[in-house]
This record gives C-alpha cells, sequence and structure tokens, in this order.
C-alpha cells in the first residue's frame, strides 16, 4: 500500500471469512455469501478515522452530518471515538450533530434520490460539516447532498464515508476520511441494509442470491 493511500483496499478476490467463524443471526445464516469486515475491525478502522479528524481539524467546531439511514451506525461509533480522544487528549473539537435522510436504492438497484433533511439545514452556515455516509458507490448520492448543503453557505465540508465501491472505468468519488475500499458486491449488515433487513448485523457481509430473493421487495 503506498504511504499516502489514506484507507484499507479489499482486493476482488478477497472473500473474507467463512460465516462459521462468527456469530451470525440464525434469520440471515443461509442469506450470506461471507463476511467481508468484521465488527471488531471496523470499530479499529474507526477509532484511526476519528484520531486523523481530530488532528486535521485541531480545536475547530464540527457539525457532524448523519445520513440516514445506512451511516446511523459509523456515525455514532466515530462521535463516540471523537468523543473518548476530546476527553484524553490535549487538542479537542467541540462536537455538534445533525441528520439528513437521504433514499435511492430498492433491492440492489440505484433509483432516483431522495433528499429530506430532517430539521431546516440553515444552521449549517458558517459551520465546519462533517458529512458521515456509510457507503459511496457511483457517487451520485454524495454528489447530490454536496449541491445540497453547498446552498446552506457552510465555512467548510468534509466527508467521512465507511466504505467506497471500486468501480473500474468510472471516476467514483473519494471521500476526505474512508475507511475501506471494497469491490463491487453488495453488503448488507453494520447498519446497511437490503429492503430495509440486515441493519440488525454486527459485520459487514456480502449477500448472497438466496438472500436477495428471500427479501426482495417484488413479492
Ligand atoms: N446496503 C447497501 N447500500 C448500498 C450499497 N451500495 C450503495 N448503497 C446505497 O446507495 C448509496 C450510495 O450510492 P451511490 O451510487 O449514489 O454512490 C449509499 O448511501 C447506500 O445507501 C451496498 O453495497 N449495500
Ligand atoms: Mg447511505
Amino acid at each position: 500500500m503506498a504511504s499516502s493511500q489514506k484507507y484499507i483496499v479489499l482486493d476482488d478476490d478477497y472473500t473474507g471469512y467463512p460465516l462459521d467463524m462468527f456469530c451470525i443471526p440464525k434469520h440471515y445464516e443461509d442469506s450470506l455469501e461471507h463476511v467481508l469486515i468484521p465488527a471488531g475491525l471496523i470499530d479499529d478502522r474507526i477509532e484511526r478515522l476519528a484520531r486523523d479528524i481530530i488532528q486535521d481539524f485541531r480545536n475547530e467546531a464540527l457539525t457532524g452530518l448523519c445520513v440516514l439511514k445506512g451511516g446511523y451506525k459509523f456515525f455514532t461509533d466515530l462521535l463516540d471515538k471523537i468523543k473518548a480522544l476530546n476527553r484524553n487528549s490535549e487538542e479537542s473539537v467541540p462536537l455538534a450533530v445533525d441528520f439528513i435522510r437521504v433514499k435511492s436504492y430498492t433491492d440492489t438497484t440505484s433509483g432516483e434520490l431522495q433528499v429530506t433533511g430532517i430539521d431546516n439545514l440553515d444552521h449549517l452556515k458558517g459551520k465546519n460539516v462533517l458529512i458521515v455516509e456509510d457507503i459511496i458507490d457511483t457517487g451520485k448520492t454524495m454528489k447530490r447532498l454536496l449541491d445540497v448543503l453547498q446552498k446552506h453557505n457552510p465555512k467548510s465540508i468534509k466527508v467521512a464515508s465507511l466504505l467506497t465501491k471500486r468501480r473500474p472505468g468510472i471516476g467514483v468519488y473519494k471521500p476526505d476520511y474512508m475507511g475501506f475500499e471494497v469491490p463491487n458486491k453488495f453488503v448488507v449488515g453494520y447498519a446497511l441494509d437490503y429492503n430495509e433487513y440486515f441493519r440488525d448485523l454486527s459485520h459487514i457481509c456480502v449477500i448472497n442470491q438466496s438472500g436477495i430473493e428471500k427479501y426482495t421487495s417484488k413479492k
């Protein structure tokens, strides 16, 4: 890995871990291919992202903007780590939180994007905003979100995404803070859903054909 590359790359031939090496809820056992990123590794990677964020923002206040629903686990875990560092280091970053809801996927297909603010976003004016997202695939969602937020005149906008998908041939948006680059497969768990299922799975896993059919929206 090049030293300037600040994320972990999971290669296309990387198949992670067999399901029976981890505790998987019984109701999902037959719907998953393998464990791609175990919960413990997610946790350790987020700890390092929190440190990078604190070092970059130094003592400047930050508004964490959680992209619901998929980003909620990453958001709460990232903020917990930043809060722990705030308690225990020389540098500390005052934190505010906000939420936005974005929906684009049905089954494994991206459709028309709906962005709904939970609050009016005018109070982001003059603030350092950190968008916290679960995964960037084509990058369309993030580009649209950045357009929406720029209209509210924040002082700065940075993006943290736990995952980005490797999409050869298209120039995918690369966030400022990024956990893992993953192969172009549909992943679930750690709040990432398939038609609202699998948010209750701790590890990030690849869904299999049986899971796609069992939880399809077309029944
Ligand atoms: N559960 C999963 N959700 C996914 C996956 N890939 C994308 N997504 C959802 O779409 C947006 C980003 O898509 P983009 O094409 O506009 O970049 C992301 O916020 C997710 O909600 C996936 O593999 N699993
Ligand atoms: Mg999302």
